[in-house]
């Protein structure tokens, strides 16, 4: 069988750099075909240190390396601003993005939605690749049908850029679709400190934790008289969201649309 031509954006970066790990563990079925990285452009991967042996080459430039390389799938792990630009230039050139990059707006969500269903090509846009997060977001939303009341915490490490997460956020949405709009604890609450109560999202509460020798980690906090239930996951290594990538990767090359959610493509 053929294998799955695939171009890493972001491969210096802390997921970047295990995806790339991924690919070459999964060598029989992926071949790493180009990065795209802001620096070393020119270079082969291998010499750069502390990446894997490819010999694929980096692009500073995606327009260039996507008319150089013939590719079936760019994976962003990049940032907000520059993996939507990679996304969007990925379906204009007939390129199934992968997405785990979080932090696009719902307006460019939307616009990439269309983008691909234009364009007639798949597109996997992930907040979270890790089935065990997967699944906590899911059973967060079928305990919101019983529990309205609800307080989502997480805690990364300090280098993050978007608070709140992807997941934080993804899990509140899903939340939202099942849960009476209602806003939390006494009406004439007030902060003595500014950011005490955390972000709201429809009336529910989300509390951003970042530090150092932290990895990724959420709880979902459901009060109601007498009682909590917590749902909670952790991911200690970014090894724990590859075999959400792989999967994202094979079944991309399948669609011809853009799913939002690894929990779309779950068996
Ligand atoms: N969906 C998921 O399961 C997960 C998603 N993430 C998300 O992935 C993204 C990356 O996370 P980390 O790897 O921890 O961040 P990081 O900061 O370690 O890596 C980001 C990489 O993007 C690179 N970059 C910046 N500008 C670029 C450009 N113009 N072209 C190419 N590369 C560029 C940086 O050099 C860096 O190596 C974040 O948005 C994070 O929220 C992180 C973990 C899991
Ligand atoms: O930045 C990270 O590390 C992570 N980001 C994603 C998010 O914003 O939800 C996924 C995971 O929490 C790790």
């Amino acid at each position: 069988m053929n294998k799955i031509k695939v171009i890493v954006a972001g491969p210096r970066g802390k997921m970047g750099s295990e995806a790339l790990r991924m690919i070459k563990k999964e060598e029989e079925e992926l071949e790493l075909v180009a990065c795209i990285d802001h620096k070393f452009d020119g270079y082969k991967v291998i010499d750069v240190e502390g990446l894997p042996p490819f010999d694929a080459l980096i692009y500073n430039n995606i327009e260039e390396c996507l008319q150089a390389v013939d590719a079936d799938v760019l994976v962003d792990l990049t940032t907000p601003e520059v993996g939507y630009k990679h996304t969007k230039t990925a379906l204009e050139h007939g390129v199934r993005p992968v997405v785990g990059t979080t932090g696009f707006s719902d307006q460019q969500l939307l616009e990439l939605t269309d983008l691909a269903e234009s364009k007639g090509i798949g597109a996997v846009i992930a907040p979270n690749f890790a089935v065990g997060a997967v699944l906590m977001m899911q059973f967060a939303k079928m305990a919101a049908k019983y529990f309205p009341d609800v307080e989502i915490i997480e805690r990364h490490h300090d280098q993050k850029l978007d608070a709140p997460s992807g997941t934080a956020v993804k899990t509140a949405q899903l939340i939202q679709e099942v849960r009476e709009s209602k806003q939390q604890g006494h009406p004439d609450e007030k902060e003595t400190i500014k950011g005490a109560r955390g972000a709201d999202f429809d009336g529910m509460k989300i509390h951003s934790v970042r530090l150092p020798g932290l990895v990724a980690h959420q709880e979902v906090v459901f009060g109601s008289p007498g009682q909590n239930l917590t749902i909670k996951h952790d991911s200690f290594h970014r090894e724990s969201f590859m075999s959400g990538i792989k999967l994202a990767i094979d079944h991309v090359m399948k669609l011809d649309l853009l799913v939002y959610g690894l929990e779309n493509i779950m068996e």
